[in-house]
């Protein structure tokens, strides 16, 4: 494998999008359905409120019996019947009567305002006021919130709290959603080491992107299982057939450039289908992608900056769209603080810290600094078509964050 010929990043992003699967759909309950994409379209079974109901707790009367009330006013009606929370009354209000209410009951018959407690008083079965209330006033009208038989969310909505509140008050008690994607990634590298608090072997290096790259994948809504084989030919190629049986998508880290031991991408020409291999992106250039089995496979470099990288670029819009729901990097302008260097005809991912209003690159871009990913919360984008920024240039940026929604 050489990586004397790279593909641009669109190349190979439509590469992968050509690709796009969608996995199947189930059904769960709806108390299992956070962070899950709706392969549904919610029509409500109820109205919400399924009644007019009280906003506050107080006294529900006819509205112009109060007109004029106040402090140095107060006026009197007569209490006629009392309403908790899951209770209702069936007698009807008339004029000059109150009817003590709970927030969240009923509004009785012939009431039409809910006058606060707190501008009142009470002895036996007389109310006096002291403040005057107009028509609708502290009532929650029926169906205000959802309608009985409106489409209130769309198939592949994302659910987050939010709309699991909803689904449930339309009456959802499951919902159809798509399966979350099944993941193997397959960490390669004849020097990786378990995390240690004991001293390591010469040569030996701490397996991170076990970790990073699993969390990334979870957070795209994924199952992901782990294994690690070294870097042989024989043993690399078992693990991504056994994977492809099994998985929906195939994650490797490492064996990805050129030497001896990079033979990931040769297994992959070997049993299957090699999309491409490197692209014209700093960090991250020896990423590859392919089909084996029918599964896509991503390839990424062992470096975990670089690793990380690929993961946001290439492999979470993936993810997302395997379970219906739509991706797109969400880009804001900033201006940079400092000067960043670049070349032509490759895009650069420049890790940064941004606020409101600036983005500072992070100084130390090398692929195996962890610690400059800890530090940024954001990527600096520079185009293929751009020989890097000067200082006060306004810069391309994608925060962290959305990449997650
Ligand atoms: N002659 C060339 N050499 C390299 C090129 C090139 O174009 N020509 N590309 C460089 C770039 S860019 C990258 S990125 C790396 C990619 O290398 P590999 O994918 O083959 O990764 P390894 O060699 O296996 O490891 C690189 C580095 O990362 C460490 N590593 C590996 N796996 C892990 C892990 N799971 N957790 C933590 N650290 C890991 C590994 O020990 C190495 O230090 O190739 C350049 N070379
Ligand atoms: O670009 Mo490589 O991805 O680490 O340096």
């Amino acid at each position: 494998m050489f990586l004397s010929k790279l593909d641009s990043i669109s190349n190979a992003l439509k590469l992968i999008s050509d690709n796009q699967k969608l996995t199947e759909v189930e059904e769960i309950p709806i108390v299992e359905a956070h962070k899950r994409v709706l392969a549904e379209d919610i029509i409500s079974f109820h109205d919400s409120p399924p009644f007019d109901k009280s906003a506050m707790d107080g006294f529900a009367v006819i509205a112009k019996d109060t007109f004029g009330a106040s402090q140095s006013n107060p006026k009197t009606l007569k209490i006629i019947d009392s309403i908790g929370a899951g209770d209702f009354s069936d007698k009807s209000l008339t004029n000059e009567k109150a009817i003590l209410i709970a927030t969240g009951a009923p509004i009785p018959k012939g009431a039409n305002a809910v006058l606060m407690k707190e501008f009142t008083t009470k002895n036996r079965d007389e109310l006096t006021i002291y403040s005057q209330v107009t028509p609708g006033e502290n009532v929650s009208p029926k169906s205000e919130d959802i309608k009985k038989g409106e489409k209130i969310l769309s198939k592949n909505t994302f659910i987050r709290y939010q709309e699991m509140g909803l689904i449930a008050s339309a009456g959802y008690d499951s919902v159809v959603v798509f399966k979350k994607p099944k993941v193997k990634l397959i960490v390669t590298g004849n020097e990786l080491v378990d995390p240690t608090k004991e001293e390591i072997d010469k040569a030996k290096i701490i397996n991170s992107n076990k970790y990073t790259i699993k969390a990334m994948a979870e957070d795209s809504g994924a199952i992901i299982q782990t294994t690690y084989v070294g870097d042989s030919f024989k043993e690399v190629k078992e693990a991504i057939l056994d994977a492809s049986n099994d998985y929906d998508v195939i994650i490797t880290t490492g064996g990805t450039a050129i030497s001896e031991g990079d033979v990931v991408l040769d297994v992959v020409d070997d049993i299957g289908e090699i999309l491409f291999h490197g692209v014209s992106i700093r960090p991250g250039k020896p990423i590859g992608a392919g089909i084996v089995n029918e599964k896509m496979i991503f390839t990424f470099s062992g470096q975990p900056v670089a690793a990380m990288s690929q993961f946001d670029i290439f492999a979470r819009k993936y993810l997302f769209e395997m379970q219906g729901r739509h991706f797109d990097f969400h880009i804001t302008k900033r201006q940079s603080q400092l000067k960043i260097p670049s070349s032509l005809g490759r895009t650069d991912f420049v890790r940064a810290v941004s606020d409101d209003n600036y983005a500072k690159h992070v100084l130390n871009r090398g692929s195996g600094i962890i610690r400059s990913m800890v530090e940024a919360n954001s990527y600096i984008i520079i185009d293929e078509n751009d020989e890097g920024y000067q200082k006060g240039d306004i810069v391309d940026v994608i925060f962290f964050d959305s990449l997650l929604w």
